[in-house]
């Protein structure tokens, strides 16, 4: 209890998630970049939405005016004594009739052109999300605070829709007041002034609730984070046999409620705030609007002004104070929208730390020497400690090398680094003899093709599935049916109902679920379809039975004929293919040589040999 009284304490107060008034009012500058967006989605559609609006805008006063005559003109026809004419009435009132149809035929125009350009908008945002996730670095994928952020921008592109009505519906709704007060104005302008006091308080109190409401979701956002993760994992097709098999139920839903109550509470003490005082603010405004019709019915009653005047006045203000409620408290949804707008700029403004070159230089081709790591350092941006450190070896172009070391030693850091998916803390890189860095990032990725141990199983067609090794063959079947046949993944894909057309994984209707091996065949099948200078297979076997491992063992001296591999492995037949191992301790080279060389120093290499050796006896 006391744990969550302190949980909710620095939720509420942490300074940096607090936003004054001014903040707000500021974040509205964020507007002009948010419509230019909108504008580049779709022109038509905003043009057509804001004549619309316009249009719409001057409705309210029409119809009040129309009301008016309407009811000066009945007036007028009771008091004659002898014939009646109505001709006049009549074609007012087909007016108003006309007037509340087209005010109709207006509206439903208004919500189709929001609901179309919201779909459209937030698709599009969607796919620059996901385009300018691609260009940051892996490093930054591994940061809470990134996934803090990326989480706000992506609510970003559903719920920011919300903020273009908006937006428009305060102008438009300001045109009506700008028409509705002339009338007003040239009654008595104090009605004006009446009115101006009888929303302000309203417009402070929203506000402020709006400030509070923001900071609190916006100090959640780990924790909403970690609700989201809760929810799924308790109810996932990835996670439901262990959570069975655990028992994990009872566990997860304690902890999901824990803190979901938590929030819940929070939330309801703002929730019932903002709900007494609008009522207390809002009453204000009530009483002023009363008071300013009482004076008007005065000025009626002593004959100041006609029944007409009075219902029209009446009308006016009555319109008035709604529209001028509803501007102010939209306003201050609309700045408060506004900063949940500079999350999802800030995260478009994320710049990857990895960069290319001004003037980058093509992989040679061929690859003439190959890659040369000199006393090669790097420590995860997380940690305190050195992944990998004084790595000084030569990766000979050609060569075959296999990397072996304990779990944790460094492998998946040391060929990651080789790719540049990070950048080494100290030390450096070099290709035919010329710094990683110099090189172009884009070409690199071209040339280097990795397979990872926990490669992705993609949970669509077996085709795409393959095709993903080289994306832009993706509609080269030939080509992705000979890769499916050399690493054993055309067998398993046979088998399939719907073949290389197949669903692959439970996520999606007619899906159909891989063993881990035969994921691994596809996921290898990748390799081949790459055609890469360098290639890196970290742990390629590993889920492979023994005849299975075997035969895509005699393919792989294809897979690799002609170009630089690294190989990382914990079976030795797989580590005997390679021309010289890399042993590595805690992030340091031990052993560097050919299995026999190894075998013959009889260090750590010989040692785990012997031990894997004995096993199989
Ligand atoms: N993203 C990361 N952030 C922080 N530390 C990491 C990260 N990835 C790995 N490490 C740490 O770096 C060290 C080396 O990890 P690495 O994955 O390179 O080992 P490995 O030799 O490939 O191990 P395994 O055989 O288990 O796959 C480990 O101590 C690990 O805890």
């Amino acid at each position: 209890m006391k744990e969550a009284k302190k949980g909710t304490r620095s939720a509420i107060q942490n300074p940096n998630d607090k936003k004054s008034f001014k903040e707000q009012v500021g974040a509205l500058k964020n507007l002009p970049k948010f419509f230019r967006l909108i504008w580049h989605t779709s022109k038509s559609m905003t043009i057509g939405n804001m004549l619309l609006r316009l249009v719409k805008s001057a409705i309210p006063l029409a119809m009040l005016y129309v009301g008016k005559l309407i009811i000066d003109e009945v007036i007028r026809q009771y008091g004659l004594n002898g014939e009646r004419e109505l001709t006049y009435l009549w074609e007012l009132v087909a007016l108003e009739l006309g007037l509340a149809v087209l005010s109709d035929l207006i509206n439903r125009g208004i919500t189709l052109l929001d609901s179309l350009l919201g779909d459209l908008f937030s698709n599009k945002t969607s796919v620059t999300l996901i385009e300018h996730a691609a260009t940051l670095d892996l490093a930054q994928f591994e940061d809470a605070t990134f996934y803090d952020k990326l989480e706000r921008a992506r609510r970003q592109t559903v719920t920011r829709v919300v903020l273009m009505s908006q937006v428009l519906s305060q102008v438009q709704d300001m045109v009506t007041i700008a028409f509705l007060a002339v009338g007003l104005i040239a009654f008595n302008p104090w009605l004006i002034v009446i009115l101006l006091i009888a929303v302000i308080p309203s417009f402070l109190g929203e506000s402020h609730f709006n400030e509070r409401t923001y900071s609190l979701s916006r100090s959640w956002t780990p924790e909403r984070r970690e609700l989201d993760y809760l929810r799924y994992i308790g109810a996932s097709d990835e996670t439901a046999k262990e959570i069975k098999t655990f028992n994990l139920s009872g566990f997860l839903a304690d902890r999901f409620r824990a803190l979901s109550d938590r929030y819940y509470n929070l939330n309801k003490n703002l929730i019932v705030r903002r709900a007494v005082w609008g009522s207390i603010l809002s009453g204000i405004g009530t009483l002023a609007y009363y008071g300013a019709y009482v004076f008007i019915l005065f000025r009626a009653v002593s004959g100041a002004i006609s029944i007409g005047d009075l219902t029209f006045l009446a009308g006016s203000f009555n319109n008035m104070r709604g529209l001028l409620q509803g501007i102010m408290t939209r306003f201050s949804q609309i700045a408060e929208s506004a900063l949940y707008l500079q999350d999802l700029f800030d995260f478009l403004e994320l710049k990857p730390n990895i960069t290319p070159p001004v003037n980058p230089h093509l992989i040679p081709r061929p690859i003439q020497k190959g890659f040369t790591f000199e006393n090669v350092g790097f420590k995860y941006h997380n940690s305190e400690r050195w992944a990998v450190r004084h790595l000084s070896f030569h990766l000979q172009a050609g060569e075959k090398l296999a990397l072996v070391g304990e779990n944790g030693a460094g492998k998946t850091t040391l060929v990651k680094l080789l790719a540049r998916l990070y950048e080494p803390t100290e030390g450096r890189i070099l290709l035919d003899g010329k710094d990683l860095r110099d090189y172009d990032l884009n070409d690199l990725r071209h040339q280097v093709g990795i397979i990872f141990q926990d490669f992705v199983r993609f949970q669509m067609s077996a085709s795409d599935n393959i095709a993903i090794g080289q994306i832009s063959n993706i509609l080269d079947k030939d080509r992705i049916q000979t890769s499916a046949h050399k690493s054993l993944a055309d067998q398993v894909i046979q088998k399939l109902p719907d073949k290389y057309e197949q669903v692959l994984g439970k996520r999606f209707n007619k899906g159909v679920e891989l063993s881990g091996g035969e994921w691994q065949k596809v996921a290898l099948a990748r390799a081949y379809m790459r055609d890469a200078q360098l290639l890196i297979l970290d742990e390629p076997t590993s889920a492979l039975d023994a005849r299975a491992e075997h035969e895509v063992f005699l393919r792989f001296s294809e897979l690799i004929a002609g170009k630089t591999a690294v190989l990382i492995s914990h079976r030795f037949s797989t580590v005997r293919m390679a021309d010289r191992i890399l042993f590595l301790e805690n992030g340091q080279l031990k052993e560097l040589g050919s299995h026999e060389e190894l075998l013959a120093q009889n260090g750590k290499y010989a040692e785990l040999f012997t031990l894997q050796a004995k096993g199989y006896l």
